[in-house]
């Protein structure tokens, strides 16, 4: 049985890591020596014979592993080539060029990778990109300050205040401050109010979920009338990506810390969107064979091998779960790359309704 092969999740161990207050979901891996060619392959026998030696190997059919494979980097690279297009032609006709401000507080070194990476996007399709940085020790007024600043200028069409904040500022009273026709991380109360309510839109979308559901729609995946599972409840991905599958027409079901057999309730899901920031935790064994699999996960793993020292798996076991599913996205090269191309997308959708232009 091919779940009965070793694949590298079986081995992992959890490590503690550095930023735990404020990411605890967030641990490195060891990762195991198993090559993962090996676990790749679904070994048909075609009369039995025990695995082990490699005699039994030679006498099985290999066939490669069943699941598409969404490949969130070329969407998202089409995607901006589309919106590279759009602010040529709004420049063109109206003169206006949208502008996104980020508003980074502190030197979490993910933190300013990810902004670093959102300023070359915002280059690479015309959007013109403002950016403060202030200290780990900066007031929370200061950061209100500059958000007033942003709110008040016609330059900018979309604020994003870079998360998580230092733990002694009150998130919720900064993202409160972000004006709603600002909002393109889509987390001002106000837009998700309207998300979870029928027969009402909200300004934006958040970015990771509107990517997640970007994916399920340029593969042709249908949820109307599917069982989708969410895994997580983070009020930035797992909460919104559950409110939008349901406006799908979806069947949705939250899994989440507190939940009795998550398994149990995975395994119906058509569609699963996971969420949690735990590495490789979803195993080839919840999956109803024939699912469709978002891994929004980021997690650094330590790999000596790698120059970084880390490499990044999401919350799913992926070789395990590319045998069983119809169809999943990779980490790195998913989800990841599609949110930054939805803030682009919220940020041109800014600029074209505060100038009317369609
Ligand atoms: N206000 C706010 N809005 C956010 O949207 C927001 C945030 N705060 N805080 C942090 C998270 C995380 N996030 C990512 C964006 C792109 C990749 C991405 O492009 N990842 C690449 C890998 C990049 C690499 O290799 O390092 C990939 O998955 O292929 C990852 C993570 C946005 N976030």
């Amino acid at each position: 049985m091919a779940s009965m092969i070793f694949s590298e999740c079986s081995t992992a161990r959890l490590l503690p890591l550095r930023c735990h207050r404020s990411c605890p979901a967030l641990s490195f891996l060891v990762g195991c020596l198993f090559p993962l060619t090996s676990s790749r392959l679904f070994l048909t026998s075609l009369s039995f014979q025990p695995r082990a030696s490699s005699t039994s190997v030679s006498a099985t059919i290999a066939t490669e592993s069943s699941a598409k494979v969404i490949d969130g980097k070329a969407v998202a690279k089409q995607i901006r080539e589309e919106i590279g297009v759009e602010i040529a032609r709004m420049k063109e006709a109206i003169g206006i060029v949208p502008g996104l401000a980020v508003i980074l507080v502190g030197d979490r070194k993910d933190s300013a990778t990810y902004v670093r990476n959102k300023k070359k996007a915002c280059d690479a399709v015309g959007i013109n990109s403002f950016e403060v940085h202030l200290p780990e020790d900066t007031t929370e007024q200061e950061v209100l300050n500059s958000i007033s600043r942003f709110n008040e200028d016609p330059s900018v069409h979309g604020i994003l205040v870079q998360l998580p904040l230092p733990s002694h500022m009150n998130e919720e009273k900064i993202l409160n401050a972000v004006g709603i026709e600002k909002d393109v991380d889509g987390f001002h109360p106000l837009n998700i109010g309207r998300l979870a309510m029928r027969g009402r839109e909200p300004l934006f979308v958040p970015c990771t979920p509107k990517g997640c559901i970007e994916l399920l729609h340029r593969y042709g995946i249908q949820i109307k009338g599917k069982k989708a599972v969410v895994i997580g409840r983070s009020n930035i991905v797992g909460m919104p990506a559950a409110l939008l599958l349901q406006r799908e027409d979806a069947t949705v079901t939250i899994v989440h810390s507190r939940t009795n057999n998550p398994e149990d309730i995975i395994k119906e899901a058509d569609i699963i969107i996971s969420a949690v920031g735990q590495a490789n935790m979803v195993r080839g064994s919840w999956i109803k064979p024939g699912a469709a699999i978002i891994d929004v996960g980021i997690n650094p793993v330590e790999d000596p091998a790698s120059p970084r020292g880390y490499r990044l798996v999401g919350d799913v076991c992926y070789d395990e779960v590319v045998k069983v599913a119809s169809a999943v996205t990779p980490v790195p090269g998913g989800v990841g790359p599609m949110t930054i191309a939805m803030l682009l997308s919220n940020t041109l959708s800014s600029a074209k309704r505060m100038h009317n232009f369609n």
